[in-house]
């Protein structure tokens, strides 16, 4: 692709545009230059009328700065008007490539996620971005918790191309329950997920966007407009004969900690879950359930190399399942609780037992550094309380974010298809994606690639590496 080039007249000043295959270039004056990149572009248009040139793109105002979006208006002269009118043409095509425009969104926000400011955020910041876009918003505040499991039940499906949760993880976790006691579930999970982060963990997020944008809810708004359709694995938990979808994680012990009762504390942002830790620490209690499991791979070295091999791939080429999604229901459990046979039972004792998909929980803690979207199989983190002081768990979460609990001897990694647990003692917490669950007996599967979220890469954006020790 050629660079195509105009020049406007910019706050008295002549600009000139150039734009590329990858980014456009603004150069207003002589020295006042910023390329913007095509992602962040949202809008272009020539208005032949007043000959101006309008572009809409998001932008940070110093390095580390949160995306804004900026409006970006030159007056063209009457020789620039064809290059003009090109540019702004061209530029939408390239910002949009084989993406569809002006997405029809259903939005649900939770007014209650996180610090609380979830209305104020979307209306300040992400609603501007999709209106700027052309999309078409539906827009419903839930006024209780439930009610985006009864939205998602009866969604729609053939208005919307999308859902943005605007809160945290839980409301997400509602959504896809939703969707698993629609009337035609496997359609409904092929409405993408589009996570607009103003809850407190914002696990998804930082797994779709990565650790820098994870709670940047502009550049949650550019993957609204303009993310691509992945499919993920969920879970499928069954404790007392009902089934619920779980798609990051099920926690155990301290891990249970850091969600359960820390509820009341979503005024402290992300800052819940280290007093959550801290107060789980203060505890130090053992785990008293017993895992069983039906295992694929244990060797840590070996998931992390497939991790790599993954990374490297182009995500156009992953086997995305486009294929129509037929009306029948949800598939059946396949193994009983009495099923025995090739499950292993681990024999030590836990301190917390962490199972789930998508690297990051929270923005401090990489729990799972070696999960990928859809390969099947459940990542369990058993971390046994083998000589093991309050201080050593103190000192190890300092290297939570960047996952190396993960190389750690008293850490086990399992990947595997299922897993079920059995309680030992009356009292426990239990969490399946940060909400509390009856500290009783249940059983883990994989529903592969049976979920659909947007994603602007087409992979987890988080980097996982050896630590510089034990690298060769
Ligand atoms: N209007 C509402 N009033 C009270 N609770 C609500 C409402 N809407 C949703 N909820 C519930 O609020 C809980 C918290 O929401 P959510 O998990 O999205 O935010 P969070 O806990 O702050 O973030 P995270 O899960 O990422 O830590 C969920 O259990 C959800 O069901």
């Amino acid at each position: 692709m050629a660079d195509i080039d105009t020049l406007a007249v910019v706050q008295g000043k002549s600009t000139r545009y150039c734009l590329s295959s990858t980014a456009l270039t603004v150069t207003i004056g002589s020295k006042n230059s910023q390329t913007i990149p095509l992602h962040n572009i949202v809008a272009t248009s020539f208005n032949a009328q007043s000959q101006t040139l309008n572009i809409s793109y998001a932008t940070r105002k110093k390095k580390k700065a949160p995306l804004v979006l900026e409006h970006l208006s030159g007056h063209v002269e009457e020789s620039q008007v064809e290059s003009a009118s090109k540019l702004a043409n061209t530029t939408l095509q390239w910002a949009y490539k084989g993406i569809k425009p002006n997405r029809r969104l259903k939005v649900l926000i939770n007014p209650h996620g996180g610090v609380g400011k979830g209305v104020s955020l979307f209306n300040n910041l992400v609603k501007p971005v999709l209106k700027t876009a052309g999309c078409s918003l539906d827009i419903v505040q839930t006024k209780k918790a439930g009610d985006a499991y009864d939205i998602a039940k009866s969604f729609p499906l053939d208005e919307f191309d999308a859902i943005l949760t605007v809160s945290g993880d839980g409301l997400i976790h509602e959504v896809l329950n939703g969707f698993a006691n629609h009337a035609h579930p496997r359609k409904a999970f092929r409405i993408p997920v589009s996570p607009i982060p103003t809850g407190s963990g914002n696990g998804l997020s930082l797994n779709l966007l990565g650790i820098e944008d994870g709670f940047d809810v502009v550049a949650a708004a550019l993957n609204a407009i303009k993310g691509s359709p992945m499919h993920v694995d969920v879970f499928s938990v069954t404790q007392s004969g009902k089934r619920t979808i779980s798609f990051m994680s099920q926690a155990l012990g301290l891990m249970a900690d850091l969600d359960v009762g820390t509820d009341n504390l979503r005024w402290m942002g992300s800052s819940r879950f280290t007093y959550g830790l801290l107060r789980g620490l203060i505890r130090f209690k053992a785990c008293q359930v017993q895992l069983s499991y039906k295992g694929v791979e244990t060797d840590k070295k070996k998931m992390f190399d497939t991790l790599k091999s993954r990374h490297y791939q182009d995500p156009s080429v992953l086997d995305l399942q486009e294929d129509e999604p037929d009306d029948s229901s949800l598939p059946e459990r396949q193994y009983s609780f009495d099923d025995t046979e090739g499950w292993t039972t681990f024999q030590e004792p836990l301190l917390y037992l962490y199972a789930g998909k998508g690297p990051y929980v929270a923005r401090d803690f990489m729990a799972f550094p070696v999960s990928l979207p859809d390969d099947g199989l459940i990542d369990v983190v058993a971390q046994t309380n083998r000589n093991l002081s309050r201080t050593d768990v103190l000192t190890s979460f300092g290297r939570a974010q960047r996952g190396e609990l993960y190389w750690d001897d008293s850490c086990s990694y399992l990947k595997v298809r299922a897993y079920r647990i059995k309680p030992l003692s009356q009292k426990g917490c239990l969490a399946f994606d940060g909400e509390p669950f009856p500290f009783e007996e249940f059983q883990v599967e994989v529903l592969p690639k049976l979920a659909t979220l947007l994603s602007p890469h087409g992979f987890y954006n988080a980097p996982f590496n050896e630590p510089a020790a034990s690298k060769r």
